[in-house]
């Protein structure tokens, strides 16, 4: 059984402070535990020191993600994070691939690939994103398009633990549009990627590895998400920005 998982990706947004008042007021949200959902909360990197210590301090029932690594352990990499350094921040969780860090920067799958597996060296648990833009989805080869993605960020990993490698697919014309794929949208996806992961690590552990959706998920839309087969949780933008709204997500998980 794949336990949910709710991760909030905060990009580019709160500064130290605020990213602390979010924190605090999730940890205050989400006070009374999570039953049975990991909740992932991804600030920006400079934030991540700060959000670590109200987790540490509030108890709160919430792990830390980074949103990007770098694949060196160290050297004259300017600008870049190594995964002992999240580490060192307390990160347990990093995402990589998201489709802006694809599309802006130049991340292609062969990146994503060394990502995965620096931070699975470091046991922090890579959320990889995966997804189609706009003109493939009307062009209908959106499912071969992602199935091709994760056989190339996948080649030659080897999964030990397969709660500890995630995925989320994230329709690009979906992210911060307020146009949402339907559930079924999501389902013919995720069931391919769930079948590829078959393929390439075999049906023991591709039961175990969650795949989850991204693309404008909001309160009221993710329980019809999370009623599919091959959906196991939200990779969340825009409504993990305010504490009410992510919690109103991760306790709609719980239910
Ligand atoms: O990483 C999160 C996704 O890009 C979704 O963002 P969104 O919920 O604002 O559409």
């Amino acid at each position: 059984m794949r336990k949910r998982m709710i991760a909030g990706n905060w990009k580019m947004n709160k500064t130290y402070g605020e990213g602390i008042v979010l924190a605090q007021g999730l940890a205050d949200e989400l006070s009374g535990g999570t039953g049975d959902v990991d909740v992932v909360v991804c600030p920006p990197t400079v934030d991540l020191k700060g959000v670590s210590e109200v987790i540490a301090q509030a108890s709160a029932p919430f792990a830390l993600g980074a949103q990007n690594v770098y694949w060196e352990e160290s050297g004259a990499y300017t600008g870049e994070t190594a995964p002992d350094m999240l580490e060192a921040v307390g990160a347990t969780h990093c995402i990589i691939g998201h489709s802006e860090r694809r599309g802006y920067f130049g991340e292609t799958d062969e990146d994503v690939n060394k990502k995965t597996r620096a931070l699975m060296a470091h046991g922090i648990v890579p959320i990889s994103c995966c997804g189609e833009p706009l003109e493939v989805r009307e062009a209908g080869t959106h499912v071969a398009y992602v199935v091709d993605q994760i056989k190339r960020d996948t080649e030659g990993l080897e999964v030990d633990d397969p709660s500890a490698y995630v995925i989320a697919y994230e329709p690009i014309w979906a992210i911060g549009t307020g146009k949402t794929a339907t559930a079924d949208d999501a389902q013919e996806v995720c069931g391919a990627i769930r079948q590829t992961l078959v393929e390439v690590f075999g049906a023991e552990a591709a039961d175990g590895i969650r795949i989850l959706y991204g693309g404008s998920a909001k309160p009221g839309n993710v329980a019809g998400f999370l009623e599919k087969q091959d959906v196991d949780g939200a990779l969340v933008g825009g409504a993990s920005l305010a504490a009410d709204s992510f919690a109103a997500m991760v306790k709609a998980a719980m239910a």
